[in-house]
């Protein structure tokens, strides 16, 4: 078991709390509204700009160049791939970049981003790996598994670009990355006392990301 598996394991409440959230079981048989993909899509926009600040922390907070080549390859992931499919989406719907980034932060993106930089300033480059590890590496979980449900009616989905988006070969190829790069973290930096904390640290992220996909949920009522 590498360390993502074994936090999963530790955190099995939280994490399937995240990954079967409703608002997937909708987005998967195709019935979540258009209102609350598209609530989800723009405070997502917002929490992709703090994410690039959280790469960016951990640029920082780097000692060697491959830990700084991992950070690297996580902000490059947000700017240059990630966020083309906001800007897509939101198009089509009227918004502009700069109407994304103008809108107000809901809670639940505050809450989330700012908790994942916390963990970043107040912790180890470990701590902050382990904060974002339930994004990227679980999306690129929540994609492959939409995908491989949906199989070749995803052609014709609703939601067919956004669940591309995470399945495709681009964004599991930088979650494979991540998480061979955690574990290498973990075998450096990682003491079984540590582990306890770590796990606690990864269950709230994920109950923070469960807590997103509500709020794109509740964008609907
Ligand atoms: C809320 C959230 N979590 C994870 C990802 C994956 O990068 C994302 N785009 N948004």
């Amino acid at each position: 078991m590498d360390i993502f598996d074994r936090l999963k394991v530790a955190a099995a409440a939280d994490w399937a709390a995240y990954v079967e959230h409703d608002f997937l079981r909708q987005m998967g048989d195709g019935s979540l509204p258009q209102a609350a993909f598209r609530t989800y899509l723009a405070q997502d926009y917002l929490f992709l700009i703090q994410f690039a600040r959280a790469y960016a922390l951990a640029t920082y907070k780097s000692r060697t160049l491959a830990d700084m080549r991992a950070a690297k390859a996580g902000l490059s992931a947000i700017l240059d791939l990630e966020m083309d499919l906001h800007i897509r989406l939101c198009g089509r719907w009227g918004l502009s970049p700069a109407d994304l980034e103008a809108a107000p932060e809901h809670q639940a993106t505050v809450a989330y981003t700012r908790y994942v930089l916390d963990c970043g300033q107040s912790g180890d480059l470990l701590d902050l790996h382990v904060a974002l590890a339930p994004c990227v590496i679980g999306y690129a979980e929540i994609g492959a598994r939409l995908a491989a449900a949906i199989g070749p009616a995803l052609e014709s989905h609703p939601y067919r670009e956004w669940i591309g988006e995470y399945a495709g070969e681009a964004f599991q190829n930088v979650a494979r990355d991540a998480r061979r790069h955690l574990d290498e973290l973990a075998a450096r930096a990682m003491t079984e006392r540590r582990f306890a904390d770590l796990a606690a640290l990864f269950g709230k992220a994920s109950r923070l990301e469960a807590d997103f996909w509500q709020m794109g949920l509740d964008g609907a009522r």
